[in-house]
């Protein structure tokens, strides 16, 4: 590509993020976004008026010097004092503009970001890409934006100052204007240079500084403080996160040092043209024979055509540079989601029959390896099924695609005969619960932390009792002071910390909330109590009845309540039946019930049965 062709690029690509910030702040409030366009250029023309009512001050004290009579120049002061009191309300009326605008904005692009992100697949998320552009948008969005609707105000103010110069110096010569506005373009061309490199380096270092970021908040969570300590791991951490530090120092002071002498030499070259035409102007005044008032309004009208243009091109080197940054929000915003196949979308079909996994084979997004292979089954409505398997044979990766959080690679699960994927995925998941072993620890009230499992009947308080009272998670409920309206996680004021058996007590009260026909329980007791995992035990029964259940658990107690069992094995399904049966035909299941029961015999488990 050519000089000439990338730098119009640069420019078309400019224009088309001015054009996209401006849908932007169009969006977050049309009304105030126009009462800030005009009360900015009104504020802008202070500086040539006042120029203009200083000019004819000046020149009726010099006629007052000779006369005596001062009424003039106390006129003009009064004039004077006047608009400078019209500048203080156009001043305040703007930054009550400007300020309104700016949470309008903040909360377009909060707005924006959270329906992108709803929007955006579980797959999406396997790519670490996303968690970069997703962080960048958050950390960088709403300052950048912010930072571009001031200098927009800056701009609109400095053009409409400099069109008053403009006029001033029509009659005096506007080569003087020509001339000074190329000499300013160095130091703009300088300036985008900057932001560029600084920019480069802010995405070349972006990763890195997630991660220390990552690191640091590992440091001040409560749950992880003891291990932290216990380990020693403090200096260890502050070593890693410093590590870095000293080397982006310097290479940003060896950027910062030649930007700071190649701005001298242009800066340089401003003021020499800038008082060489101070001097023009002071002899076409005195040739002329022209007055006091208009040597100082030529020379200040000069003075402010010169800030203004400087103030101009600085927005547009800041613009470019916030545009840098804000242009993650808007790739992020046009992200498409991938075609949407033609075929028909059904509703869930409530009378389904069974669930059918047909020769499915499954590999993560950006991996060659299947994690699923070839594996048949067919699960019964009303019935209840339990996934059994060594570590990383696949049993969470099946019940991901259960869930429709991916589509299968290659095969097909059909829910009543009807593929998985030409279900309404909204209406699915109404009709479909699931408690993972890496529940959610949401800083609410435990009232709302159970009311998510059903999140369209949140208000309903007699239903999150009932779903607690079912789950066993009553009893220390009531005993906190605050019940039902306890906020918890510790990171939080007020808040009160729960054991991990409690905090399974509340996860499995959102399944009793949710009444969905499909449901699915990762590990559910792994955090319980003996004592706790029986009581549950009986519950599970009775959450059990009348829906389709998928039971992930490595405790055979649990396992021995459900229908049929499937034995997982390197992503294949390698038995099938239920407890007694696959007992008898002495296989995988078999050993691993085995070896379980003798480990918990020689005392080496807590849990009898569990592998
Ligand atoms: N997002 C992912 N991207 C790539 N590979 C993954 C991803 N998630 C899981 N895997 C891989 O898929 C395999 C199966 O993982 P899965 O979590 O389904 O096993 P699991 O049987 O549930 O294990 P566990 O009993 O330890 O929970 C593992 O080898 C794992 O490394």
């Amino acid at each position: 590509m050519s000089v000439v062709s990338a730098k119009f690029k640069i420019c078309r690509d400019y224009c088309r993020l001015l054009g996209k910030v401006t849908v932007l702040l169009w969006g977050s409030s049309s009304a105030t976004l126009i009462c800030l366009f005009i009360f900015n250029l009104v504020a802008g023309l202070a500086v040539p008026v006042t120029t203009v009512i200083w000019k004819y001050f000046l020149d009726s004290v010099v006629v007052a010097l000779q006369s005596g009579n001062i009424s003039t120049p106390v006129l003009w002061i009064v004039i004077h004092m006047l608009y400078t009191q019209f500048n203080h309300v156009i001043y305040n009326i703007c930054k009550y503009f400007e300020s309104n605008q700016a949470d309008y904005m903040n909360k377009h692009i909060t707005e924006l970001t959270l329906d992108k992100v709803a929007e955006m697949e579980m797959a999406d998320f396997d790519d670490a890409e996303i968690f970069d552009h997703i962080q960048k948008v958050n950390n960088e969005s709403s300052q950048h934006s912010m930072n571009i609707l001031r200098t927009l105000i800056t701009f609109l103010q400095n053009v409409s100052s400099m069109a008053g110069a403009v006029v001033i110096f029509l009659n005096f010569g506007p080569i003087v204007l020509v001339v000074s506005f190329f000499a300013c373009l160095p130091s703009l061309l300088l300036n985008i240079k900057m932001s560029a490199k600084f920019y480069a380096i802010y995405t070349k270092r972006f990763e890195r500084l997630r991660l220390l970021g990552n690191l640091k908040s590992i440091l001040t969570t409560y749950e992880n403080i003891k291990e932290i300590k216990v380990n020693r791991l403090n200096p260890y951490f502050k070593k890693v996160i410093l590590s870095d530090f000293d080397n982006y120092l310097q290479e940003d002071k060896k950027i910062r040092r030649n930007f700071s002498i190649q701005s001298s030499i242009t800066n340089l070259l401003e003021n020499v043209i800038s008082y060489s035409f101070q001097i023009y102007i002071l002899i076409t005044v005195i040739s002329r024979k022209l007055t006091i008032g208009d040597l100082s309004l030529f020379v200040n009208t000069l003075s402010n055509f010169q800030n203004s243009l400087e103030s101009i091109l600085r927005s547009v080197s800041s613009l470019y540079e916030d545009g840098l940054y804000i242009q993650n929000l808007f790739s992020l915003l046009e992200k498409k989601r991938p075609e949407s196949s033609d075929t028909e979308q059904y509703p869930f079909p409530v009378n389904f029959e069974t669930i059918q996994f047909d020769h499915v084979y499954f590999k993560y997004p950006g991996s060659d390896e299947f994690v699923l292979k070839d594996v048949n089954l067919t699960l019964a409505v009303r019935k209840s099924y339990s996934i059994v398997g060594l570590n990383g044979s696949g049993k969470t990766t099946l019940i991901k695609l259960i869930l429709g959080l991916y589509q299968p690679t290659k095969g097909e699960i059909r829910l009543g005969g009807i593929p998985l994927q030409q279900i309404s995925s909204e209406n699915y998941r109404k009709h479909i619960g699931a408690i993972f072993q890496d529940f959610i620890k949401y800083p609410f009230t435990i009232e709302k932390n159970i009311a998510v499992g059903e999140i369209d009947d949140a208000d309903n308080f007699a239903r999150v009792q009932e779903a607690a009272r079912q789950a066993g998670a009553d009893r220390f409920i009531e005993q906190l002071p605050e019940q039902y309206n306890t906020r918890l996680n510790k990171e939080w004021s007020n808040a009160t910390q729960l054991s991990l058996g409690e905090w399974q007590k509340i996860a499995i009260s959102r399944a009793f909330m949710a009444d969905s026909s499909i449901l699915i329980l990762d590990e559910p007791t792994a955090s319980l109590d003996a004592s706790a995992e029986y009581e549950l035990f009986t519950k599970f029964k009775a959450l059990m009845a009348g829906k389709t259940t998928i039971l992930i658990t490595h405790r055979f107690s649990t396992i021995r309540l459900v229908d049929e069992i499937f034995v997982l094995k390197d992503g294949g399904i390698i038995e099938s039946g239920d407890h007694e049966s696959l007992l008898r035909y002495d296989g995988e299941y078999a050993r691993l019930y085995k070896f379980q029961v003798e480990m918990y015999n020689e005392g080496l488990f807590v849990h009898e049965g569990s592998y």
